[in-house]
């Protein structure tokens, strides 16, 4: 397919990945399209393999802007890339496996949603990860907790499984032609032209306090309503606000408030988030752990 000019240094070529991997299975039956969970033969590390079929010059074009962000892009709160191979005309792309699996899935499996303390921690590290992509020029465009991976030590990893993660300004995801509603940004909605401002990474910093406020209650703000009723209310009313405030701290509370600024140039940047004072130099993540332990021994059980 590829022409030779047009080759990817990240993606190998003409190699049968299973010559040092081997496929142990698929992961969350398939709910993300064809993913397994792979492991090396030599190192005995765990991948999560995704395959996707390579059918003209534009789809390779857009899972190589993938491959680069996550290969030149390493950071200890973003998914890490293990190797990437072109073969029988397809993509794989084996990425460090996170056995916490996603925070949406914990949430609904443990059927409660995350403690102060919790957010605390993976705010931190999401604005590490964010301060990070923001300063190499990537918009992630689709943060939510559906996209917030945990190790089993505790760690956050950012991932992108709604596909074409771009750093080009379109929004555009695979299936759709727009993200899910419940997270953007105002002026995401708003204008085309805004997708080509300095601030367009300041989407995700709205999304973010959505996000948090989704791991205080399970679910975003107006997850009830229907997705393009939630378009015109994210545009035309006041930012959301959590539905019982006396439950959660002034800190807490002014965060969100700092994230979902409705200017985009007024918004804070996740640098000046990393500096305030619910989350700057917070590094305990036994709550998270607690949770992550909690989670595993229950899908054992069932
Ligand atoms: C249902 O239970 C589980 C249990 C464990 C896991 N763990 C896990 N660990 C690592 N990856 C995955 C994964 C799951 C489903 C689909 N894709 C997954 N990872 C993955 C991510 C990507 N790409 C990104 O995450 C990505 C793409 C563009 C940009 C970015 C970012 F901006 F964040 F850097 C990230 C590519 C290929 C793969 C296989 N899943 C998931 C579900």
């Amino acid at each position: 397919v590829p022409k030779k000019g047009q080759w990817n240094e990240h993606i190998k070529k003409d190699i049968d990945p299973l010559l040092n991997w081997e496929i142990l299975g698929e992961i969350g039956e398939g709910a993300f399209g064809a993913v397994y969970k792979a492991r090396n033969k030599e190192a005995k590390t765990f991948a999560a393999l995704k395959q996707v079929e390579i059918k003209n010059e534009e789809d390779l074009e857009d899972f190589s802007v993938e491959i680069n962000i996550l290969a030149e892009c390493p950071h200890k709160n973003v998914v890490g890339l293990h190797e990437a191979f072109f073969y029988d005309n397809k993509l794989w792309m084996f990425i460090e496996f996170c056995e916490g699996g996603a925070l949406d899935s914990i949430m609904v499996d443990l059927e409660k949603p995350l403690t102060e303390p919790m957010i605390r921690f993976v705010a931190h590290e999401m604005c590490e990860a964010l301060a990070y992509l923001h300063d190499h020029k990537v918009i992630h465009r689709d943060i939510k907790a559906g996209n917030v991976l945990l190790t089993l030590d505790g760690e956050v990893k950012l991932a992108d499984f709604g596909v074409s993660a771009k750093n080009t300004k379109t929004l555009q995801r695979r299936d759709t032609f727009i993200g899910t509603p419940y997270w953007m940004a105002p002026e995401v909605i708003m204008c085309e032209s805004f997708k080509d401002t300095p601030y367009d990474f300041k989407a995700d910093i709205w999304s973010l306090g959505i996000t948090l406020i989704e791991f205080a209650q399970i679910e975003p703000p107006n997850k009830e309503m229907h997705p393009m009723r939630v378009l015109i209310k994210i545009q035309k009313s006041d930012p959301p606000n959590f539905d019982r405030p006396s439950r959660w701290s002034k800190n807490f509370k002014d965060f969100v408030s700092k994230c979902l600024v409705k200017n985009p140039d007024a918004r804070a940047t996740a640098h000046e988030l990393l500096q305030h004072p619910f989350i700057k130099d917070y590094r305990d993540k036994k709550a998270l752990l607690d949770l992550i332990l909690e989670a595993k021994a229950e899908v054992v059980e069932v």
